[in-house]
């Protein structure tokens, strides 16, 4: 029923509706990616206490933009958002190097998640504005990304303070989401 009817919905309207799951360490920076691909600003956020939900629309699509709040007790809670999510979005802040083994390990904790079998999956490689940030080459390797086989992935530097990669990361994105 939810297929026939988006295939219905995309004739009329001409946009394919897809659902982005968005997740991360806390104070990755999720929240500010939300609302600048939004809003298209820069706003001010406090640590998300459950989630966010706003609506991006890019080229022909119409994407659904969850994003989880990050803090460890939340962690556990992020499966429950994962029912017919077309994409996961992992944000991980490359200037937090002391924390990369442990984006490492929540990342691949989630993508055993059945919910998520028929996603892609995109690293944000956020703060890239910082001095200390770490490049995309160097956050794969220690995010093994190339042991990744069940999915479809691929990492995007970006800036959400700059405005910088985050519409490269929807154009992956739409080439990428299955079609149903
Ligand atoms: N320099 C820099 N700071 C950023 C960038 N993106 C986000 N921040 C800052 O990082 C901090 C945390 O950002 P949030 O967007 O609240 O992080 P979050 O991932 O939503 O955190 P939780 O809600 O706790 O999971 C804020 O002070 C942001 O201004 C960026 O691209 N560059
Ligand atoms: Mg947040």
């Amino acid at each position: 029923m939810g297929i026939l009817f988006s295939q219905l919905w995309r004739r009329i309207s001409g946009f394919r509706e897809v659902k982005i799951c968005m997740i991360g360490l806390d104070a990755a920076g999720k929240t500010t990616i939300l609302y600048k691909l939004h809003l298209g600003e820069v706003v001010s956020t406090y640590p998300t206490i459950g989630s966010n939900v706003e609506e991006v629309t890019y080229r022909n699509m119409r994407f659904q933009v969850w994003d989880l709040g990050g803090q460890e007790v939340l962690r556990q809670t992020w499966k429950t958002y994962f029912i017919n999510t077309h994409a996961l979005i992992m944000v991980v802040d490359s200037a937090d190097s002391k924390r990369l083994d442990l984006a490492r390990k929540e990342l691949h904790a989630v993508l055993d998640s059945d919910e998520l079998r028929d996603s892609c999956v995109l690293i944000l490689a956020n703060k890239q504005d910082l001095k200390e940030a770490v490049g995309p080459a160097e956050l794969s390797e220690a995010l093994a990304l190339h042991t990744i086989r069940t999915h479809d992935w691929h990492i995007q530097a970006c800036s959400a303070m700059k405005g910088e990669g985050l519409y490269d990361g929807l154009d992956w994105i739409s080439k990428h989401v299955r079609q149903d």
